[in-house]
């Protein structure tokens, strides 16, 4: 039977980035025998505009239908003026939170193609291959209570809820030690458990986990030392496991170190293996509409869904492959350009990647 995918593409960039994906997937089904049907419906700021709310139950239907979710990008500077509870960032945590996608998966990979576009020295990249795995549906993103009220004295106080049940840590530190168990066995969970009470209860529900993964070395580290570790030394990790915030914001750091944000994708999964994939990145509102937008993040995205929700492993592989064909051939969009390279643009990034992914 034909696997249904869902293709958000949102706002900004989110258009421009997932027509390049959405070509891969077709090539995929008319060239290589993909069984997929795909449909497209509205999230973030478009669908604010169409429907007055950034996650119109349409729109969770027809996830909750699909096998896979394809995203493009959320959010800009149009709907920044809008009360939180209805702007397009919300519209993309609660389809994280109704589809249950509580394990983000974020690869940060140096393709060798690029070292010289990361922000280190080749020497101290070359070979990066960290896996964050980030807690997607919990923590301060989504913690009660939270807001903004008027103290007695007329001033304004905002306040958000870091909040983690041991139930919830325990689930996504597992996801990470079965992926350290499948790599090279360390992993290294990421909290601030000297200053909040909600990691220091992270860090020893990590511990408990770990005792049933004898074989994997975990350790635990700050996030702020991890930050700093991450630009300075990244190759000493493997596998990261951290919260909701912390994992946001590591990975951004983490991308440029892979030369950029516009080559890291993710995969978004539940308890059964049913995903989500998206880029990293956001709607990048600097270069909407310019075509100059990397699409190789959400192609990228195209080969998680593969190996984590199609099944089709080789067919992720073969993706892959026409990425690195891609760069191989010196095509750079501008995020990604260094001398001796040539510059394209989204566009023409996307049908490189299919013409190799054609010609194998
Ligand atoms: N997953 C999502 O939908 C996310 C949405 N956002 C939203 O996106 C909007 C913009 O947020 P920012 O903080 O500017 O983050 P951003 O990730 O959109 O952009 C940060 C910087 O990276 C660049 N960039 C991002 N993607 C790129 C790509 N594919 N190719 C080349 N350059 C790329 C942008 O041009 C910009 O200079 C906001 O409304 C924010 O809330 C932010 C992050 C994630
Ligand atoms: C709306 C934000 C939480 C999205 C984001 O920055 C991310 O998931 O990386
Ligand atoms: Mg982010």
């Amino acid at each position: 039977m034909s696997k249904n995918i869902l293709v958000l593409p949102g706002d900004g960039i989110g258009q421009e980035i997932v027509t390049g994906a959405v070509k891969v997937l077709a090539c995929l089904r008319d060239d290589f025998g993909l069984d997929i049907e795909m449909d497209e419906a509205l999230i973030g700021g478009a669908a604010y505009d169409a429907a007055g709310h950034p996650l119109p139950q349409a729109t969770i239907d027809l996830a909750k239908e699909a096998d896979a979710v394809l995203l493009g990008a959320v959010g800009g500077p149009k709907w920044e003026p809008l009360d939180i509870s209805v702007r397009p960032e919300k519209g993309l945590l609660g389809i994280r939170k109704e589809l249950g996608l509580f394990a983000n998966l974020r690869p940060a990979i140096l393709y060798p193609q690029l070292a010289g576009a990361s922000t280190l020295k080749p020497e101290v990249v070359s070979g990066l291959d960290i896996m964050i795995v980030r807690e997607l549906t919990g923590g301060i993103y989504f913690g009660q209570p939270r807001g903004i009220r008027e103290l007695e004295n007329g001033e304004k106080e905002g306040f958000n809820t870091l909040v983690y049940r041991e139930s919830e840590v325990d689930r996504i530190v597992r996801v990470a030690m079965d992926i350290a168990m499948k790599r090279n066995k360390r992993l290294c969970s990421v909290d601030k458990a000297n200053v909040l009470e909600c990691t220091e209860m992270w860090r020893d529900v990590a511990t408990k986990v770990g005792a049933d993964y004898p074989e994997v070395a975990l350790s635990h580290m700050y996030v702020d030392n991890a930050a700093m570790q991450l630009v300075r030394a990244p190759k000493q990790f493997d596998v990261m496991v951290t919260t909701n915030m912390f994992g946001d914001i590591l990975s951004d750091c983490a991308s440029m170190l892979t030369g950029s944000i516009g080559m890291l994708p993710s995969a978004s999964l539940d308890e059964h293996g049913k995903g989500m994939y998206e880029p990293i990145h956001g709607s990048a509102p600097d270069i909407s509409g310019k075509g100059v937008a990397n699409p190789l993040a959400t192609i990228l995205s195209v080969a998680m869904m593969l190996r984590y929700s199609l099944n089709e492993s080789a067919m992720a592989d073969q993706v892959e492959k026409a990425v690195n064909s891609a760069l191989d051939q010196g095509l750079r969009t501008p995020d990604i350009y260094s001398e001796g390279t040539e510059k394209v643009g989204t566009e023409a990034m996307g049908d490189a990647v299919v013409k190799a992914l054609r010609e194998g």
